[in-house]
């Protein structure tokens, strides 16, 4: 066992991932439906190597109620006997004691808490308090929000519980406009998740993030060449008549498919389609970046506009020690340099005191004169 950064206590030798180098699959229908549909699906996942644990959504957390909620203890049996007959390892998803206690007596091998439990700490804490002694590794999704505290709060949660085999699955999140996905990747909040709770595996939800199956292989690759631990790829026998999520699930044959486009082999092998997509990003976050920094200029610019017209001094002592102070607190918990950030704020705040300089010195706007 070893402490890292984050203080969270974590097992030497995790059983959610394979052991080896290549990402760990987990595969399995969104909601478990029938004994049949479950076993069927299973029977077709186990013949690929690739995929070491089966999932099924038993409890369903619905957005409105009346829509197809899980077959609840009766899918516990069939997943008992899907584990029975094929030897994969089993996961579902649990959102409070009683899903922890049933899950447990049905001898479900992994457990996740889901999107919309993250987003609660009264949720989590319950989770964990029913885990309370209990030797089972927990994966994480983020919060259907960005908010990585929260994240991180849930591990923590489990960790004092005395969870200490985790994992983290990014699933994407909700924000004002997610096209052309279901749950915006964000992609950065990989690197500042995983600086946060270093050494705790990351997996990746393309089905989640995509909602589409034909975005799946964009977002596995993404996924892959940001370095992913391990993929959940939601698979149904007939994803048509699936009773929940039917456009984001995937064959096994699919998956087969997709899996074997992915290479999932050589991921971790020097590759220049890798480097080419990483600058991409670079090439998109450094645009967020500018964009960003004119927002910011812009409203200097008005605030040299109210100094003007108050006689109020540029350089403001007070304010700006403020704004350092809060800034790299703000870096020190997304693990970021303080230094480097320093220095990008001192830059930025001469910038913003030049602006300011030059209205100080232009002539007050003439105000337009109705006719
Ligand atoms: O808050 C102000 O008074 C500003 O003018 C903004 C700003 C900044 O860029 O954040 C700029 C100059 C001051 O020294 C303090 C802060």
């Amino acid at each position: 066992m070893s402490s890292n950064n984050s203080n969270l206590k974590l097992v030497a030798k995790t059983k959610i991932l394979n052991g080896g180098p290549l990402p760990t699959v987990i595969a399995g229908p969104c909601s478990a439906e029938s004994e049949e549909q479950m076993l069927q699906t299973a029977r077709e996942l186990k013949k690929d190597p690739r995929v070491s644990i089966f999932r099924a959504g038993v409890w369903k957390p619905r957005t409105r109620p009346g829509m197809f909620e899980g077959y609840g203890t009766a899918a516990l049996e069939w997943l008992k006997t899907v584990k029975q007959e094929t030897g994969l390892q089993t996961a579902v998803e649990v959102a409070n004691t009683s899903h922890v206690e049933e899950a447990l007596k049905y001898g479900v091998d992994i457990l996740w808490v889901g999107a919309r439990t993250t987003v609660n700490p009264f949720s989590v804490q319950e989770i964990a308090d029913a885990l309370k002694g209990v030797d089972i590794p927990v994966m994480v999704k983020n919060p259907v929000n960005p908010d990585l505290q929260l994240w991180l709060g849930a591990l923590e949660r489990l960790n004092q519980a005395g969870i200490t085999d985790l994992a983290l699955i990014h699933r994407g999140f909700s924000t004002p406009n997610n096209k052309p996905y279901r749950n915006h990747p964000k992609w950065e909040t990989i690197q500042q998740i995983r600086s946060l709770a270093p050494g705790v595996p990351l997996l990746c939800d393309p089905s989640h993030i995509a909602g589409r199956r034909d975005l799946l292989q964009t977002v596995c690759q993404q996924a892959l060449h940001l370095g992913t631990d391990g993929l959940m790829i939601e698979t149904h026998i007939n994803p048509d008549v699936a009773l929940s999520d039917a456009s984001q699930q995937v064959t096994p044959e699919n998956l087969n498919k997709l899996l074997t486009v992915l290479d999932l082999d050589s991921v971790h092998e020097a590759n220049p389609e890798q480097l080419q997509d990483l600058r991409s990003l670079i090439d998109k976050l450094d645009n967020e970046l500018i964009n960003i920094l004119f927002l910011r200029s812009d409203v200097s610019k008005r605030i040299g506009e109210y100094k003007r017209a108050n006689a109020l001094d540029i350089y403001q002592a007070g304010r700006w020690n403020q704004v350092v102070e809060n800034r790299l607190k703000v870096a020190i918990e997304t693990g970021l340099d303080e230094g480097f950030v320093k220095a990008i704020f001192d830059a930025i705040h001469q910038h913003s005191m030049g602006i300011q300089n030059e209205v100080m010195s232009s002539a007050p706007s003439m105000q337009k004169v109705e006719e």
